[in-house]
């Protein structure tokens, strides 16, 4: 089932990166102290960047991170280190102070490794099988794009779980990105977006207004969806949200 929006604003992208990386702590110490072994999806992007790096410096806290499944919601598919992928430079700031263990780390392939692009999909599509994430991020293009599904591109409504992208509209062409379908089965969906330049993709995602909804309006977890945003990237949203979404200033 859909959840209505939860619109979080802050003040600027800092404090969305600093009150994302404190709510993704809080909630893998919960799901631990329930026994589970979380399952997180991660995304590329500004304000994620920022909150991993906090991650980093704050250390594992009541976190064991070494028991956490981490996934990738897309990748842009070029040879492993190059500095266009979303994972590497994640993982290279996070599995030290963390203390990762890569059984846990899921990463897209990287081309030029024996794969092509549609093998690459298929191979990933396996090692998630039926997976749920407990929460997935993602970051939010400012033509409302989420994970590589791009608006108006035919591969944003492909069926499946994880789908070769091809001729993207945002650099490079090729990508890797699970669909629509496996983000929706995720139980908490949390965007993490900032700037006066996504205002617009904001409230079209929000409002999920029009015959033709951005990827963004139709992204949804089946426990909460919330929007992580600063100031700026609300302005265009209206004091009354429909659909029981509500907002809250911290
Ligand atoms: O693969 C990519 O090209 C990026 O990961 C991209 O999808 C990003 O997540 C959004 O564009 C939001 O990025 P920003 O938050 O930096 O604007």
């Amino acid at each position: 089932m859909p959840t209505p929006a939860e619109i979080v604003v802050h003040a600027d992208a800092d404090a969305v990166a600093e009150a994302l990386a404190s709510r993704l702590t809080r909630t893998l110490a919960d799901l631990q102290a329930r026994g589970r072994t979380p399952q997180v999806c991660l995304t590329g992007g500004g304000i994620a960047t920022k909150a991993y790096a906090r991650l980093a410096a704050d250390g594992p806290g009541d976190v064991d991170w070494s028991r956490v499944d981490l996934w990738w919601g897309d990748e842009r598919f070029v040879p492993a280190a190059d500095a266009d992928r979303n994972a590497d430079a994640t993982v290279e700031a996070l599995r030290g102070p963390l203390r990762l263990d890569d059984a846990h780390l899921h990463v897209m392939p990287a081309s030029g490794a024996g794969l092509d692009l549609d093998e690459a999909a298929a191979a990933y599509a396996r090692e998630l099988g039926e997976t749920v994430f407990d929460v997935c991020l993602l970051g939010m293009g400012p033509d409302g794009h989420v994970a590589s599904l791009f608006p108006g591109h035919p591969d944003a409504d492909a069926p499946g779980t994880v789908i070769a992208v091809r001729s993207s509209p945002k650099p490079p062409p090729e990508r890797l990105s699970v669909t629509m379908d496996v983000i929706n089965r995720s139980r908490q969906v949390w965007f993490c977006v900032s700037g006066a330049e996504k205002a617009e993709a904001v409230a079209k995602g929000v409002l999920g207004t029009g015959p033709d909804p951005v990827p963004a309006a139709r992204a949804t977890g089946t426990e909460a969806t919330v929007w992580l945003v600063d100031e700026a990237a609300v302005a265009d949203l209206p004091e009354t949200l429909p659909g029981g979404a509500e907002r809250v200033e911290v």
